[in-house]
């Protein structure tokens, strides 16, 4: 999720430009053009980067964070590191006079600056630490954004694969599950694709609750989702996923559109990890079980229909 610094950051955001126009106005105002011989422009270049990068960094923080005590912390501590940094560029074409105050003025915010954004960085520590909690259920030991599924908030199957590669060259016994939403394409058709993100998320979600701490879930594909459960025996597997199937079965799905309620069903295979498989093996064995089940399952319902 991305915020609008302009609505959801108001106040910082109008602090940040505040703070920039006022080092602005200060040096247009007390400053004294100076000669183009004086100008320095190597210093022009690097001080003007540095002033550059700072605005980058508080529009970051202002995009990604949303409103907290850390993000006021970081965003002023960084736009007043921004304050001092634009003094110093503007004095490089405007000469200030030798006022006590005005050298004050440019040197005191930015080492106050950084002891705010220390003070951000240890709340964001702290932070860290619940959200890493909260995560332990996603995520083994890895944290790499790219490998997360923007829609459910679960990994997607190049970590998985990942992971199974670790347990394969552990050696400890473990066992893999895909669980895959029968006819999500009807859903999706008669209720829309947002809906269908919906509905993924709370699969996600009661996927996660009906797992132990130790279990890895991951989206796979469209709509099939994987578990990956380490030391684990084959009754502990099928329990696993005979609990997952049944907490889908009763979950009534509110439908946005018609609040009637939806109950999901899905089809599951599972595998043994085993030292003579590689991941793809593994996972293309389970895969292939996965479509066996679905088309028994699709000629049982037409046999039952006729
Ligand atoms: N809403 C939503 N739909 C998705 C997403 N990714 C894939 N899909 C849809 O998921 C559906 C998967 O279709 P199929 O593999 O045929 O699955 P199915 O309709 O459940 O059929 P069976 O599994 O055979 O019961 C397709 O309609 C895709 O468009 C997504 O991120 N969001």
């Amino acid at each position: 999720m991305r915020f609008n610094p302009f609505t959801s950051h108001r106040l910082l955001t109008n602090a940040i430009i505040s703070l920039f126009l006022s080092a602005v106005f200060l040096s247009a105002y007390l400053g004294e053009l100076k000669t183009y011989a004086d100008i320095q422009w190597l210093d022009i270049m690097g001080e003007g980067g540095i002033v550059l990068m700072t605005l980058v960094w508080i529009s970051v923080l202002l995009i990604s964070r949303p409103p907290s005590k850390v993000t006021t912390y970081l965003v002023i501590g960084v736009g007043l590191f921004m304050f001092s940094a634009t003094l110093d560029l503007l004095d490089e074409w405007l000469m200030h006079p030798a006022h006590q105050w005005l050298s004050w003025i440019e040197s005191l915010p930015a080492p106050l600056g950084m002891l705010l954004t220390s003070v951000g960085l240890y709340y964001w520590h702290q932070e860290q630490y619940v959200l890493n909690r909260q995560l332990r259920r996603r995520e083994v030991h890895l944290r790499e954004h790219d490998k997360v599924c923007s829609v459910t908030g679960l990994y997607k199957a190049q970590y998985l694969d990942s992971v199974i590669n670790e347990q394969l060259i552990s050696t400890q016994p473990f066992w893999l599950g895909a669980i895959d939403i029968r006819d999500f394409s009807h859903f999706n058709n008669e209720f829309g694709f947002s809906e269908g993100d919906r509905l993924l998320r709370e699969i996600s979600e009661l996927l996660l609750m009906n797992c132990r701490l130790s279990d890895v879930v991951c989206r796979y594909a469209g709509d099939c989702f994987m578990v990956l459960m380490p030391a684990t025996t084959e009754q502990q597997a099928k329990e696993l996923m005979a609990q997952i199937k049944g907490a889908l079965k009763y979950c009534a799905f509110k439908v946005e559109a018609s609040k009637k309620a939806r109950f999901q069903h899905v089809t599951t295979a599972l595998i043994q990890g085993n030292v003579r498989n590689n991941t793809r093996t593994l996972t293309s064995q389970l895969h292939s079980q996965l479509q066996q089940k679905k088309y028994q399952q699709k000629v049982a319902q037409r046999a039952y229909l006729c």
